[in-house]
C-alpha cells in the first residue's frame, strides 16, 4: 500500500522538560535507529518548551529550537506532533492541547487529569479537526493499557477494570508494610524518587488514581459520567497498626481503584485503600509497580503489570504514541466516535456492598462489646470476626484496647449508620477506622 508519509520526518515540539519530558528526549536519542525503523520515518525534535530554559537537566538542548511559550508549538508550521509533558488540568497544558488541536497538529499527552477531566471535549475537537490524539501514559506509566483495551480488546465489552494505579501510594503502603515505619516518614522518601505528582497530595489522597480509572471507566465501558462522583479516599489514615492487624488476618492493604459496570447506564467507580487477601494477585503487586486487571464478556480476566510511573516506563509510553502516529494509525481518542459514548450514573457509596475492616479503641471493660454487637444487630449488620488486641498503640492507658472487627458484605449505608452510634457510646474512644475489604 502506497503511504505518502514513508519517510518524510515527522517533527515534534515537546513542552514540559520534567522527568517525563527529559525521559522521551533520552530515549528518541538513544533508540533512534530502532524507532525511525519501527516508525517508518526519522522522528525528529524541532522545538521545545519548559518553564526554566537555564536549568541543568544533563541533556544537550542545543540542537532544537527553544520556546518560551508552549503555544508556540501549537502554531509552528514545522511541527506536526505536540507533546504535552506539563501537566496539570488549567492553564498552559489545557490551552496547549486545545490550540495543537485547532492547528490541526497530531497531540500526545501524559496527562491524565486532563483527558480524566476534558476528555470529551477533546475527543470532539480532535475528531472535528480529524487528527490524532494519544495519552497511553496518562495510564499507569509505562504499561500498554490504552492499546490493549483500544486494540486487544476492542470486539469485547468489559464489566470490571480496576487494580493498582497508583506508584507512589503503592510504594509508600508497601515500605510501611515492610518496614513498619510511619507514613510521614515515607512521604519525602517517595517523592526524590521522582513518581509523585508536582503536588503529592494528588496522590495520597487518591485523585491521581481516580483521573485514570475515569480514564480506564470511559474508554472501557464507553461511557460519561461526572468525574466528581467517584467515591475517592486516600491513604493518610493508614497506620502501621492497621497494616499489622490486617495482615494477622491474612490480608494487605493496598489503595485500589476500581470500576464495574452495574447495569445500563449506572456504573461503580471508586478509590480506597483497601485489605485485599494476600493470596490475590494484586497483594503481590509491590513497589512503584502497577497492576490493572479487566473482565470482559468473552476475554475473561486479563491482568498487565509494571512500572506505572519514571522516567524510562512512562517515556517509553509517549514514544509509543508518537510512532503510531508515524505509522498513520488513526484510531479515535475513545476507541470509538466521541459522540457514541453515553452518559452513565454513578453508584454512591452508601449502597456499596462490601466486607469491612473496623478499628476501635475502646475502654477495656465489661459490656463494651455487648454494646457494640447489639448496635450491629440493630442495624442488621452481620459480623465475621472480632479480635481484642493486646495494646500496642496508645501508651496513655492501661485500660485502652484495639478491637478488630471484621465484617460480612453488608449496604455501606448500614454499616455507617452503626458506627456512628458506636462512636456515640462513652466507651468509644477514638473515630472507628473502616477500611474496605476487595475479595475476588
Ligand atoms: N512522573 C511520572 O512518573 C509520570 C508523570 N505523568 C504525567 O506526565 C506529566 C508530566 O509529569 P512530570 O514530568 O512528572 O512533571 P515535572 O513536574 O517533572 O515536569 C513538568 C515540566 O513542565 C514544565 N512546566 C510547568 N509549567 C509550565 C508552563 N506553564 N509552561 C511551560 N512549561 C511548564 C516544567 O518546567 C517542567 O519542565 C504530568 O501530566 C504527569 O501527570 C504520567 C505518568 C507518570
Ligand atoms: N504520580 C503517579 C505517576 C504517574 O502516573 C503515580 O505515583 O502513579
Ligand atoms: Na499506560
Amino acid at each position: 500500500m502506497d503511504n505518502p508519509s514513508v519517510n518524510k520526518p515527522l517533527n515534534l515540539g515537546i513542552a514540559g522538560l520534567g522527568t517525563v519530558g527529559i525521559g522521551v528526549l533520552r530515549l528518541l536519542q538513544n533508540n533512534q535507529k530502532t524507532i525511525t525503523n519501527r516508525a517508518g520515518r526519522p522522528i525528529r525534535i524541532h522545538a521545545v518548551n519548559a518553564k526554566n530554559r537555564h536549568k541543568n537537566r544533563n541533556i544537550d538542548l542545543t540542537t532544537f529550537k527553544w520556546y518560551e511559550d508552549p503555544l508556540d508549538l501549537a502554531t509552528d508550521p514545522d511541527i506536526d506532533v505536540v507533546v504535552e509533558l506539563i501537566g496539570g488540568t488549567n492553564g498552559a497544558a489545557y490551552e496547549l492541547v486545545c490550540e495543537a488541536i485547532k492547528n490541526k497538529k497530531a497531540v500526545v499527552t501524559a496527562n491524565k487529569a486532563l483527558i480524566a477531566l476534558h476528555g470529551n471535549e477533546l475527543a470532539k475537537m480532535a475528531a472535528s479537526q480529524n487528527v490524532p490524539l494519544l495519552f497511553e501514559a496518562a495510564v499507569a506509566g509505562g504499561i500498554p493499557i490504552i492499546k490493549t483495551i483500544k486494540e486487544a480488546l476492542a470486539a469485547d465489552r468489559l464489566i470490571e477494570i480496576g487494580g493498582i494505579l497508583n506508584g507512589t501510594c503503592n510504594y509508600m503502603l508497601t515500605t510501611m508494610t515492610r518496614t513498619g515505619r510511619g507514613f510521614e516518614d515515607i512521604l519525602k522518601e517517595t517523592q526524590q524518587l521522582g513518581y509523585a505528582e508536582a503536588d503529592p497530595s494528588t496522590d495520597i489522597d487518591g485523585l491521581d488514581a481516580a483521573h485514570k480509572l475515569a480514564i480506564l471507566a470511559s474508554l472501557g465501558f464507553g461511557y460519561t459520567f461526572n468525574f466528581k462522583d467517584i467515591f475517592v479516599e486516600g491513604i493518610r489514615n493508614i497506620s502501621p497498626h492497621d497494616i499489622h492487624y490486617a495482615q494477622e488476618l491474612g490480608y494487605t492493604i493496598k489503595l485500589v481503584g476500581m470500576a464495574q459496570y452495574h447495569s445500563e447506564n449506572k456504573l461503580e467507580l471508586r478509590v480506597h485503600p483497601a485489605l485485599l487477601p494476600q493470596s490475590s494477585p494484586l497483594a503481590r503487586v509491590n513497589g512503584v509497580i502497577n497492576a490493572i486487571r479487566t473482565k470482559g464478556e468473552f476475554s475473561g480476566y486479563l491482568m498487565l503489570e509494571g512500572a506505572g510511573a519514571g522516567e524510562g516506563p512512562t517515556a517509553t509510553a509517549v514514544c509509543a504514541d508518537i510512532i503510531d502516529i508515524a505509522r498513520g494509525n488513526t484510531i479515535p481518542m475513545w476507541g470509538t466516535d466521541w459522540n457514541e459514548l453515553r452518559p452513565a450514573t454513578l453508584v454512591p457509596n452508601s449502597d456499596f456492598n462490601k466486607a469491612y475492616y473496623i478499628r476501635l479503641i475502646v475502654e477495656d471493660k465489661p459490656g463494651v462489646v455487648a454494646d457494640i454487637a447489639t448496635i450491629f444487630k440493630e442495624n442488621n449488620v452481620s459480623l465475621r470476626s472480632l479480635l481484642q488486641h493486646k495494646n500496642h498503640m496508645t501508651t496513655d492507658s492501661e485500660n485502652t484496647v484495639p478491637i478488630v472487627l471484621v465484617t460480612h458484605k453488608n449496604r455501606e449505608s448500614s454499616l455507617l449508620k452503626s458506627l456512628k452510634a458506636i462512636y456515640d457510646l462513652p466507651a468509644i474512644l477514638e473515630k472507628p477506622i473502616i477500611i474496605r475489604i476487595e475479595e475476588p
